[in-house]
C-alpha cells in the first residue's frame, strides 16, 4: 500500500534527511509527524482588500482540521493587489501579471517542499485563477477554499456593493446627488470582510469553481463573516486529506466537461467576463484543449434546463437591480439552483 506521505518522505525519512527533519521540528513538527501527509496552506491572506482580510481566520480553521485529520499543515503567504484600487491607474499594469506570480508562489512552495497536497485559499480577483492554475499545473491533491461574499452596505432602504461607490461618481459628476450622499455611499459600500458582492470576478469565479468540483458543494455562495464558511474550511481539509487517501488528483476533476460546465454557469448566471481568460489559462495548465469559440458553442449549447435552473436565480437577482450583495434570501435561492 502506497503511504500518504509519499511526496514529502522524499524529505522526511532516513539519516540523510535528519537535517531536513531538524528544520521541520523547529516549525512544531514531533517524531509522530514525520510519517504523516505534509499539506500547504496557501493563504491569500492580505489587509489590501476587504476580500482577502478574512482568509487569515479561515486558513487557521483549516490548519486546525488538517492536524485533526491526521495530517500535518504548512502555511504560507500568496500576495493581492485589488483591481477595484488599482483600476484607473499604472498600479493596474500589474493585476493580471499577479495572477501568474500567485500561481508561481503556490507552485515554488509545493514543489520545492515536496508536499503532499495543497489547500489554497483565495478570495480577489486574481488569487482565485492564480491558485487554480497552480494547482492544475501541479496536479497534486488539491483543493480551493473561496474567502466567501461580502454582505451589502444599506443606505436609505438600498443595498450598496463596490458598484453602489463607482455609480455615485457618475450619479455626482452629473449632479443627480450631492457631496453629501456620494460620501454617505463611499462610507457604506463595504461594510466589512468579503468579496465584491455581486456577479463580479471573484463570485463568478467561486461558482465556476464549485461547478468544476475544485471547491466543496454550496461553499461558493456563503458569506464571509458567517460560521458555514468558517465550517466549510473545515470540512474542505478533511476532504483534502481523503484525496491524499485516494490519490484524487485535479486533473482527474478538471476534465473537459467540467470546464463546459464551468462556462455554462458562467454564462447562466451573467459572470464576468474575465471567466474567458482565466478559463483558458486554466485549462491550458490543466492540458484540456479549450478555446475562446467554444465559449459561444456553450451559450448556445447551455440551453434550457441549466438555463431554467439558475434562471431562478438570475430572475431574483434582476428583480432587485442585479447589483446588489447576495441577500439571505439571494443565498437561499442560490443553494436551491446548485441543489
Ligand atoms: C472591483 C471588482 C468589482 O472586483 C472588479 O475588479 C471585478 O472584476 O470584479
Amino acid at each position: 500500500m502506497m503511504s500518504d506521505n509519499r511526496r514529502s518522505k522524499t524529505v522526511t525519512q532516513g539519516v540523510q534527511r535528519s537535517p531536513n527533519r531538524a528544520l521541520l521540528r523547529g516549525v512544531g513538527f514531533g517524531d509522530e509527524d514525520f510519517d504523516k501527509p505534509i499539506v500547504g496552506v496557501a493563504n491569500a491572506h492580505s489587509t489590501i482588500t476587504p476580500c482577502n482580510i478574512g482568509i487569515g481566520a479561515l486558513a487557521a480553521r483549516a490548519e486546525a482540521a488538517l492536524k485533526a485529520a491526521g495530517a500535518m499543515p504548512q502555511m504560507f503567504g500568496t500576495i493581492t493587489i485589488s483591481d477595484g484600487i488599482s483600476m484607473g491607474t499604472g498600479g493596474m499594469k500589474y493585476s493580471l501579471v499577479s495572477r501568474e506570480v500567485i500561481a508561481d508562489s503556490i507552485e515554488t512552495v509545493c514543489q520545492g517542499q515536496s508536499l503532499d497536497g495543497v489547500l489554497a485559499l483565495g478570495g480577489c480577483d486574481k488569487n482565485m485563477p492564480g491558485a487554480m492554475i497552480a494547482i492544475a499545473r501541479m496536479n497534486i491533491p488539491a483543493i480551493f477554499v473561496y474567502g466567501g461574499t461580502i454582505k451589502p452596505g444599506h443606505y436609505q432602504g438600498r443595498d450598496l456593493t463596490i458598484m453602489s461607490a463607482f455609480e455615485a461618481v457618475g450619479q455626482y459628476t452629473v449632479h443627480k446627488i450631492d457631496a453629501q450622499e456620494l460620501l454617505e455611499i463611499e462610507r457604506r459600500a463595504c461594510p466589512g470582510a468579503g468579496s465584491c458582492g455581486g456577479m463580479y470576478t471573484a463570485n463568478t469565479m467561486s461558482s465556476i469553481f464549485e461547478a468544476m468540483g475544485m471547491s466543496l458543494p454550496y461553499s461558493s455562495t456563503m458569506a464571509a463573516e458567517d460560521e458555514e464558511k468558517a465550517e466549510s474550511a473545515a470540512q474542505s481539509a478533511e476532504v483534502l486529506v481523503n484525496a491524499i487517501k485516494k490519490q484524487i488528483l485535479p486533473r482527474r476533476i478538471l476534465t473537459r466537461q467540467a470546464f463546459e460546465n464551468a462556462i455554462a454557469v458562467a454564462m447562466a448566471v451573467g459572470g464576468s467576463t474575465n471567466a474567458v481568460l482565466h478559463l483558458l489559462a486554466i485549462a491550458h495548465a490543466a492540458q484540456v484543449p479549450l478555446t475562446i469559440d467554444d465559449f459561444e458553442t456553450m451559450r448556445a449549447r447551455a440551453g434550457t434546463v441549466r438555463f431554467e435552473a439558475v434562471g431562478t436565480l438570475c430572475r431574483h437577482r434582476s428583480a432587485s437591480g442585479g447589483r446588489h450583495s447576495p441577500s439571505d434570501e439571494d443565498i437561499a435561492c442560490a443553494r436551491r439552483v446548485a441543489r
